[in-house]
């Protein structure tokens, strides 16, 4: 990736997604739209490259996206989620399948279909580091089609939003990786789009900053009815962002929930159990009855991580009790997005779950 993908034009009249207090989304446009519409509808895309011994990079994929919905994409690296977000945007040809934007679909038309569609891939490289911020706006508003001058008041609040305000008149290549990485987002989302694509958005921010990005995002959701399609390795940015996450292996969709749907989906029965009594012999006989995933000892205190729900419970206890183990902590470990991902994968290449932002 690398590209910065602004695939239509806009009147200065159409839906803005930043005006205060828009209510304008979803309603039919020049372009064809109607409201009842999905935002978007990929079906059954394929793409294969170099010939018929090549990589199937995906492998048949179908979903939809809601309007107003944030959807992230989580995959171990080689998934596919590259490729597929380039079949999406009409730069990689597919194979197979068909991909509808708001209603249209993408081989009837590609300036009507992409016309309200943004993307960010890989962020910073998008931007004119020798123009300003404010400079960088105006310009991605134009390419949009948009007279800049008219969306002068949004680009001030989207920049009071993204806390660059006070940087609007410094040339981008002046600022910070983080502050670019801000204002690739805020130059994405300045032409108006209704539907964006953004590939690892908070890549090189500080924590306030991706925390920043990440309120503003959900609130253009929330409030303006944005449609955010994401990509991250960042497990705690899908988690707090998005509404639903759609994991590829391989090519292939493996899962596609709400991330509380996965977690719970997921839920393994993990006890965690933690003794001075615990002697290597008990862990044994633990080991040899039930699965046991971990162990650690934090000075005489041993910890054992088992897998025992319902009745598997009461056996475990019933081992440490003729054992004479007394227990001095218990607690259910809850699965994480990354043992999810890790276990619908088999692959934990593709994630960053607590690694400072930056990290990819
Ligand atoms: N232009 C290309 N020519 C040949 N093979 C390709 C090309 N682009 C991607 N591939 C292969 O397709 C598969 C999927 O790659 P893709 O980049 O889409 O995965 P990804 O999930 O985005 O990975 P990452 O997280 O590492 O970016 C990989 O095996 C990759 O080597």
């Amino acid at each position: 990736m690398g590209q910065r993908a602004s695939t239509g034009r806009r009147s200065s009249s159409e839906t803005d997604p930043l005006s205060e207090g828009s209510d304008e989304r979803g309603q039919s446009s020049e372009s064809g739209q109607d409201n009842a519409d999905p935002a978007l509808v990929v079906d059954g895309i394929s793409k294969r490259f170099g010939g018929d011994d090549g990589v199937l990079a995906v492998d048949d994929v179908s979903f939809r996206v809601d309007r107003g919905s944030v959807v992230g994409l989580l995959g171990p690296n080689g998934a596919g989620k590259t490729t597929l977000i380039k079949s999406v945007l009409g730069m990689v040809l597919p194979d197979d399948g068909s991909v509808q934007v708001f209603g249209s679909d993408v081989t009837d038309g590609r300036r009507t279909a992409y016309a309200d569609v943004d993307a960010m891939l890989e962020g910073a490289r998008n931007d004119y580091w020798r123009l300003t911020v404010r400079e960088n706006l105006r310009y991605f508003a134009t390419i949009s089609g948009v007279d800049p001058d008219s969306v002068a008041d949004r680009h001030e609040r989207l920049l009071d939003r993204l806390d660059l305000s006070e940087y609007a008149d410094t040339p981008v290549r002046n600022l910070s990786r983080g502050m670019k990485q801000k204002v690739s987002l805020a130059s994405v989302l300045a032409g108006g789009a209704e539907l964006v694509f953004l590939d690892e958005p908070t890549l090189g921010l500080d924590i306030e900053s991706s925390r920043t990005l990440r309120t503003e995002l959900k609130r253009l959701a929330r409030e303006e009815g944005l449609t955010i399609f994401v990509s991250s390795h960042n497990m705690s940015v899908i988690e707090d962002v998005c509404d639903r996450v759609i994991v590829m292996s391989d090519g292939q969709v493996v899962a596609d929930d709400s991330v509380d749907a996965l977690l719970t989906e997921a839920d393994r029965d993990l006890v965690r159990i933690e003794s001075s009594d615990l002697d290597a012999a008990t862990v044994q006989t633990l080991r040899s009855q039930f699965e046991v995933t971990e162990t650690a000892e934090s000075g005489q205190r041993v910890r054992v991580d088992v897998r025992a729900g319902g009745r598997d419970l009461y056996a475990v206890m019933d081992v440490l009790r003729e054992a004479d183990v007394r227990i001095e902590r218990i607690e259910t470990i809850d699965p994480t997005l990354e043992d999810v991902f890790v276990d619908l994968t088999g692959d934990g290449s593709g994630l960053s779950a607590d690694s400072p932002e930056g990290s990819p």
